[in-house]
């Protein structure tokens, strides 16, 4: 009994404080993004003085306001993206760079930095949909109501990328940080997937970076980057890849593996089934298979999740899920039991998850 009501105590002490996450927890991203606005990381990393770098110095590195940048720096060190220590001559104190801040860096490509991604999460166009989620979900039938994107911007988030290039690039860098963050990982649990494989498509392989990747790993496969027309305008040239536009509804060009990357949970269960049917057709009968690089939700595993990296990892793909929900029209991330009903209804013979420790898992999908 005493226990009983210590616990509700303890949650009502608990819930007076996380409350306050949802009054103002926008303030954490922005103050993200005007660290990357402002290149904070950089000028701490490059500046000329010996570190730690002072407040004088860094309002002059990135000529902000010294009033106006202490504040936001009190806030950033608080949160724990940079760290305020003694100089060196123990008389003032500075900012220096922690592994967090450095993943803010807008001009590291290093596969660790996501700056071009909370800058594309955070532009006005993909923001105003978040405050329509609730429309979607109460709408009485599944599709009655328009979902977010299209209801804020009267089209899908892909054809607003084809006429506004300046979201479509934002998009493309989004996507091509996270491909250099992951598909190194990817590529470290393909072992023995290979043996025979001479070429290999990405689909919606956006500006060509994945597949840039692949054929340096694995160089005698000839990689193809297939996607929209106006995102092959902008792809790059890459050696031993090439560049090919269409539309993966309509039809896939062939080869012996296809790789697809953050492109079926874009999509509701009848366009996902019908992506994959056109990847199965485009692989041999024999050799086929398609490499399916996304989230797997642990749905009903809550009692699986042992550790605090395992519980991060999941709450990711519980908010890229959201994501979904405001961004697309159908898309969705998917439990095993979700991707075992779309794989089976594409007609694929068997199928196996490799776990890599991250947001996504790699799910093989064999032809035969
Ligand atoms: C979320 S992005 C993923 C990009 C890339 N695979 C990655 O993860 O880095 C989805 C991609 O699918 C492409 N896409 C959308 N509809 C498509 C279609 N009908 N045919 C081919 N590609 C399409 C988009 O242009 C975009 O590049």
């Amino acid at each position: 009994m005493e226990d009983n009501k210590r616990k509700v105590l303890d949650e009502e002490a608990k819930a007076s404080l996380d409350i306050w996450k949802y009054v103002f927890g926008f303030a954490d991203i922005a103050a993200a993004k005007c660290a990357i606005d402002l290149k904070i990381p950089e000028a701490i990393e490059n500046h000329p003085s010996s570190q730690p770098v002072t407040l004088a110095e860094l309002s002059s590195a990135v000529s902000a306001s010294p009033s106006h940048l202490r504040r936001i720096m009190r806030f950033l060190v608080h949160q724990g993206i940079f760290k305020e220590i003694p100089t060196k001559d123990g008389l003032a104190t500075g900012y220096v760079n922690t592994p967090l801040s450095r993943r803010l860096m807008i001009t590291r490509r290093d596969g660790k930095s996501l700056a071009p991604f909370v800058l594309f999460e955070t532009t006005p166009e993909m923001l105003a949909p978040w405050l329509r989620l609730s429309s979607v979900v109460s709408s009485p039938v599944n599709g009655s109501t328009p979902p977010p994107f299209d209801a804020v911007h009267g089209k899908d988030v892909w054809s607003f990328a084809q006429d506004n290039p300046f979201l479509s690039d934002m998009i493309n860098e989004a996507m091509a940080c996270d491909a250099r963050r992951v598909v190194p990982r990817v590529a470290g649990a393909c072992h023995g997937l290979f043996d025979g494989v001479t070429t290999m498509v990405d689909v919606g392989g956006g500006t060509g970076e994945t597949m840039g990747m692949l054929v340096k790993e694995f160089p005698w496969i000839k990689g193809f980057n297939f996607d929209l027309p106006h995102v092959i305008e902008v792809a790059e040239v890459l050696d031993g890849v090439e560049n090919v536009e269409g539309d993966m509804f309509d039809s896939i060009p062939a080869c012996d593996a296809i790789f697809i990357k953050w492109v079926l949970h874009d999509w509701g269960d009848k366009d996902c089934i019908k992506i994959l049917k056109n990847c199965k057709e485009a692989v041999p009968p024999n050799i086929g298979k398609v490499l399916i690089v996304e989230s797997v939700i642990g749905e009903n595993k809550k009692t699986m999740i042992v550790d605090e990296r395992d519980e991060k990892l999941e709450h990711v793909r519980l908010m890229l899920d959201m994501v979904m929900m405001a961004h697309t029209s159908t898309g969705k991330e998917r439990t095993l039991k979700e991707w075992d009903f779309v794989l089976k209804e594409a007609g694929f013979a068997r199928y196996e998850v490799r776990d890599i420790d991250d947001v996504q898992s790699l799910i093989i999908a064999y032809r035969s």
